[in-house]
Formats: structure tokens, sequence, C-alpha cells
């Protein structure tokens, strides 16, 4: 299970952007995460990955996977749960990639170095993975460099990488916004499958996605969770105005439903 308690964050300045966070995740479910912009999402995933900016300190709370507190682990071993025990999709894959080495190159290396194989069981795995995520042409894709990849082939790539690694956590950045509808109802129906082994924390605006995904849902103001629950008893009886709000627009918009990524509310 993965418990963040407390977990509160200023800048040196001493401004607070965390302000006692706490929710749990565990592997057969997906949490959603959303909230208008600057209440603290992002630099929420940030402290989670210990990649918070270098004038960001985490001042209090506690961050347990499995029992073990994060937050109390050298880099070393903090990096090396980030990517087998700990998965993550960005928002731009092509962030994730080095642009001057090949898809497949990084691939099989990312594998030989997580999961402790040999190079060319590494490159059967890149392979492998690669097929499982339906790009039409998986071999020209492995000997690729990511720019010659378009946003949503490079989305898939990150799939794979997750699907050779099956992380038993998955924190997901809004990976939906930048992709058209097909890669987005793609990677939604492949987080639905994952979340059966995984446990998702799933960052978005995306009303679709998480109306498919998120079994719960939290709601984050001012760096603190301001409202949760149930996805369908938040969308019944929404409490903060901010929720309210968020709910009533999506559901008048035309065909009916959630539409929250059209909706006029600060995102
Ligand atoms: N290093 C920093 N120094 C000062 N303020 C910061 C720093 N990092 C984040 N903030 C502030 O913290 C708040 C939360 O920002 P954050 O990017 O986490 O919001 P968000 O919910 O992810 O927004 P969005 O949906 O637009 O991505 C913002 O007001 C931002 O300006």
């Amino acid at each position: 299970m993965m418990e963040v308690k407390d977990l509160t964050a200023r800048t040196r300045k001493g401004k607070l952007l965390l302000d006692h966070v706490s929710f749990t995740l565990e592997p057969g479910g997906c949490t959603g995460l959303t909230g208008a912009s600057g209440s603290g999402k992002t630099t929420l995933l940030k402290a989670l990955l210990g990649v918070s900016d270098s004038d960001v300190a985490i001042c209090g709370g506690q961050f347990l996977l499995d029992g073990k507190d994060l937050l109390q682990q050298t880099e070393k071993v903090r990096r090396e749960l980030c990517g087998t025990t700990l998965g993550f999709i960005p928002q731009n894959p092509m962030t994730a990639f080095n642009l001057h080495v090949s898809v497949g190159a990084q691939m099989a290396e990312t594998f030989r170095k997580r999961l402790h194989i040999e190079k060319r069981a590494a490159q059967k795995l890149s392979m492998e993975a690669l097929k499982k995520v339906h790009l039409t042409d998986s071999e020209r894709v492995y000997r690729a460099y990511p720019g010659q990849l378009s946003g949503g082939m490079l989305q898939r790539v990150t799939m794979a990488i997750l699907l050779g690694l099956s992380p038993r956590y998955i924190f997901a950045d809004e990976p939906t916004s930048a992709l058209d509808e097909d890669n987005k109802s793609y990677l939604t129906q492949e987080l639905a499958r994952m979340k059966q082994q995984s446990a998702i924390l799933f960052v978005s605006h995306d009303d679709t996605a998480i109306r498919t995904l998120c079994d719960e849902l939290l709601v984050m103001q001012n760096g603190t969770i301001a409202e949760r629950g149930t996805t369908s008893n938040l969308v019944a009886s929404p409490q903060e105005e901010w929720t309210k709000e968020f709910v009533r627009l999506a559901s008048t918009e035309e065909g009916g439903g959630w539409t929250w990524n059209k909706s006029p509310l600060p995102m």
C-alpha cells in the first residue's frame, strides 16, 4: 500500500505549497487528482517522485511505500524504486527520452538496469513490449530516434516500458492532454487494464478518462485536498464551491455528461 501522510512543503522563502496532504493508493484502483491551475498537483507529484524544484523543501509528513518512508531514503534507493515499484507517465513523453539515443536502445537499457537482466534479454523484452502496444511498425519504432516519432507513438512507447516493468504504483501526469482521440482512448483502455494489478494516481482534467478510470477523486485547492470521495458520490453531491461549479458546467455541456476539459473554469 502507498500512504501519503500530512505531506507539507514550502519554498525556502517560506511560501506554503503543500499543506498536510494525505491519501492512500492500493493496487487494484485508480485515484484521480484534479483541481484548478496552480492548486498544487504538479508540486505534489514532484515531491513524491523526489524531483522537487531546488528551492522547495519538504518540511513534514511521510510517504510510505509498503511501510517504508521514502522521504527518509537516499536518492539512490528512491531512483531504484522509481521504474520498478513506481512508474511514471509524463504529460509530454518527449521530455522522458534522450533525443540522441534510439528508442529501442533506451528501452533495452531501462529494462537491463531496472530488471537486472542481460542485454539480449532486455532487447527481446523491448521488442515484445512494443508489439503489445499496437504500434503498426514496431521494428521501425525500435530503431527510430524520439524526434522521428509522433507524441502519440511516444506515449505508446512509454506504456510499453511500463508494461515491461509492471510497477505496482503508477503516477500519470495529464497523460491524455496532448493526444488525439484514438491515442487517448488507447491509453485510457491500457491504464484500465493495468489498474487490475497496479495502483494509479491519475492527474487529469479529462472528464472522459476520469469517468472511465477513476474509482476515487481528490480535488486540490491551495496546496491541500479540499474534497475527496468516490467519483460517483463526488459528482452526485459536490461540497466545495469550486467542485460544484466544475460538475455543474460539465453536466450542462451539450450532450450531457462531464466535459470538464471544455469547461470555462480556470484549469
Ligand atoms: N519553486 C516554486 N517557487 C515558488 N512557487 C512555486 C514553486 N513551485 C510551485 N509554485 C507555486 O505553487 C502553486 C502550485 O503550482 P502547481 O504547478 O503545482 O499547480 P498545478 O495544480 O499543477 O497547476 P496546473 O494544473 O496548471 O499544472 C502555484 O501557485 C505555483 O506558482
